[in-house]
């Protein structure tokens, strides 16, 4: 994480960190809030690119804070970008994976050398705490470092197959991975540098060229990691950093017929609509869908309570359960049930809201006006179909006036069929059901849609069950540092099984670089 310290920052670990991180966090804050509103441009064939229209970056947490002001691209600058990337892939193709390697190391380098300014970007622009935002940026440059060490673990993807029994002649077979042109990023608010950061990697280093698309609320995040690539020395056009709206910029890409493969990491209701859109071309093209979860905590009456009460609240509500792997529902053993509800509630009641960037803050704002609202409504509709324990309310005075606070909330007693058990709500909203029996609570966990993260506490042998039947792509056990959140390349690679991603393989982990090249295979014949 940084020379001196041999600390490393994941989201298992945040929770204590070294002083070092909170001193070096406030000076890079202060220097980057003195250097607050520029305008940035888009960065097409390695030149800044600005258009007619502009918008306006704002603080989640007090929004008469202009963060930035950004670009809204057009079609014709999409269009640009595509032309750019597409001239620039066969030199960038055909540069050594080694050197390519090289210079995705050097990015990453940069990264951690700027995680400080960096971070304090994505806390001021996402909300998120002190400690999430520089685990964003810190898991960025572990995505690009698992990349490039998985290229040359498979030295780059070049196999000798076998020969062919043939008399007479000698046969050689290679199966070569190669990239498939020009890769888009689309890339949702919540991690805006490791989502756009992990899939741009991992499409460079296997040689593709790249567009990255960011959401609205987050363009800075993803400038300042377009910089990082800039400044690593990746060759103009190779990478292209455009803003903007996605339904007119995003749209004009996903329709461009020279867009060779896709990642999307969004909502599923978006993520369809490209998998529907991008499907009409000529021919069948990559489309990597990284989608949303509702994603359950099961406890069973021999689970260790305290470690589940924490495990639980931080996954509820880090960043404001706003997290793709956010524990948004909770199924509890009757035995076990009040006791657990009442560590819940207590936990929950201790938790800070307030400024993301102070020090003893756990939860910022939620993101914009939308999920207020949203907010505000999943909460009237919860207390008049639930019990609400604690939350349900927005907070409007002092210094919560400007941002979009809100109070994150327990509820009990929802009807097993009411709509809110199956919807992803995206907001600091968790419900929690009593059950007989874990075969009843591994039903319900099941019975949604999504499949990307679940947690369990219990006993060993009912975690080896738990492990077994449970659909989703990221499981945990017995873990305080997060029911279902907090996975770190390497460690926990990332995906979702059913409406929560479309490829069955992992982001951050062994089987993820294959899903950007297509296989050749080169068979060589001699006369002998
Ligand atoms: N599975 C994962 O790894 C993962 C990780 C993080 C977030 N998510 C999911 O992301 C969602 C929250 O993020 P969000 O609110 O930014 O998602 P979103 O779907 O609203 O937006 C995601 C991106 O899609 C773009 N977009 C919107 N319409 C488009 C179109 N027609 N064509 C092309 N691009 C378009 C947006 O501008 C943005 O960049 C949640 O559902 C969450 O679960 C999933
Ligand atoms: N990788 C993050 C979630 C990313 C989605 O929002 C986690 O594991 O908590």
């Amino acid at each position: 994480m940084t020379a001196e310290s041999p600390f490393k920052l994941t989201y298992a670990t945040m929770f204590n960190p070294p002083e070092e991180l909170h001193t070096r966090f406030e000076e890079a804050l202060a220097k980057v809030k003195a250097g607050l509103g520029k305008e940035y441009g888009m960065i097409i064939d390695g030149k800044e690119r600005f258009a007619d229209e502009k918008f306006v970056d704002h603080n989640p947490a007090n929004t008469n804070e202009f963060l930035g002001i950004f670009q809204k691209g057009t079609v014709q600058d999409a269009h640009d970008a595509v032309a750019a990337a597409k001239k620039a892939f066969y030199k960038w193709s055909h540069t050594p994976w080694q050197e390519r390697v090289a210079l995705i190391r050097k990015a990453a380098d940069l990264i951690d050398q700027r995680i400080f300014e960096i971070g304090a970007a994505v806390a001021l622009e996402v909300g998120k705490n002190r400690m999430e935002a520089l685990g964003d940026v810190a898991e960025t440059a572990d995505l690009f470092r698992y990349a490039c060490d998985s290229m040359e673990k498979n030295n780059g993807f070049i196999v000798e197959m076998g020969r062919d029994p043939l008399t007479g002649f000698q046969s050689t077979n290679f199966s070569v991975l190669r990239p498939y042109g020009v890769w888009l990023v689309i890339s949702p608010f919540n991690f805006p540098a490791a989502l756009t950061g992990g899939p741009s990697a991992a499409a460079l280093v296997t040689g593709n060229t790249l567009i990255m698309k960011p959401a609205t609320d987050t363009p800075w995040t993803a400038r300042l990691l377009a910089e990082c690539l800039r400044d690593a020395g990746i060759p103009d056009g190779v990478f292209n950093y455009v803003t903007g709206p996605g339904s007119t910029l995003g749209q004009a890409l996903i329709d461009h017929p020279d867009i060779a493969g896709v990642t999307f990491t969004g909502s599923y209701d978006v993520g369809m609509k490209i998998y529907r859109d991008f499907a009409q071309s000529r021919w069948v093209r990559p489309t990597i869908l990284e989608l949303g979860g509702k994603n359950p905590a099961i406890v069973s009456r021999h689970a260790n309570l305290e470690d589940a009460a924490v495990g639980i609240v931080r996954s509820a509500f880090g960043l404001q359960g706003q997290k793709c792997s956010a524990c948004s529902r909770v199924f509890i053993e009757e035995p076990v049930y009040d006791e657990l509800v009442e560590r819940l509630v207590a936990l929950t009641n201790k938790l800070t809201i307030g400024d993301p960037t102070a020090r003893n803050v756990y939860m910022g704002p939620v993101i914009n006006a939308s999920s207020y609202r949203d907010y505000q409504n999943f909460a009237e509709e919860l207390h008049q179909s639930g019990r609400v324990l604690t939350g349900g309310k927005i907070l409007t005075e002092g210094e919560y006036a400007k941002g979009y606070f809100v109070t994150p909330t327990l509820v009990a007693d929802l009807p097993a069929d009411h709509r809110l058990w199956q919807v992803e709500m995206f907001v600091p909203i968790t419900t929690i059901a009593k059950v007989s029996n874990l075969e009843e609570a591994m039903t319900r966990a099941n019975e949604v849609m999504y499949g990307l993260t679940a947690g369990f506490y219990g006993s060993p042998e009912e975690v080896e069950w738990f492990f077994d039947r449970i659909e989703a792509g990221v499981t945990y056990a017995n873990r305080p540092q997060g029911a279902t959140t907090g996975a770190w390349p390497g460690f926990q690679p990332f995906g979702g099984w059913k409406a929560s991603g479309a490829s069955g393989k992992n982001a951050g982990g062994v089987y993820y670089l294959p899903l950007y090249m297509h296989e050749q295979i080169r068979t060589l014949v001699k006369r002998l």
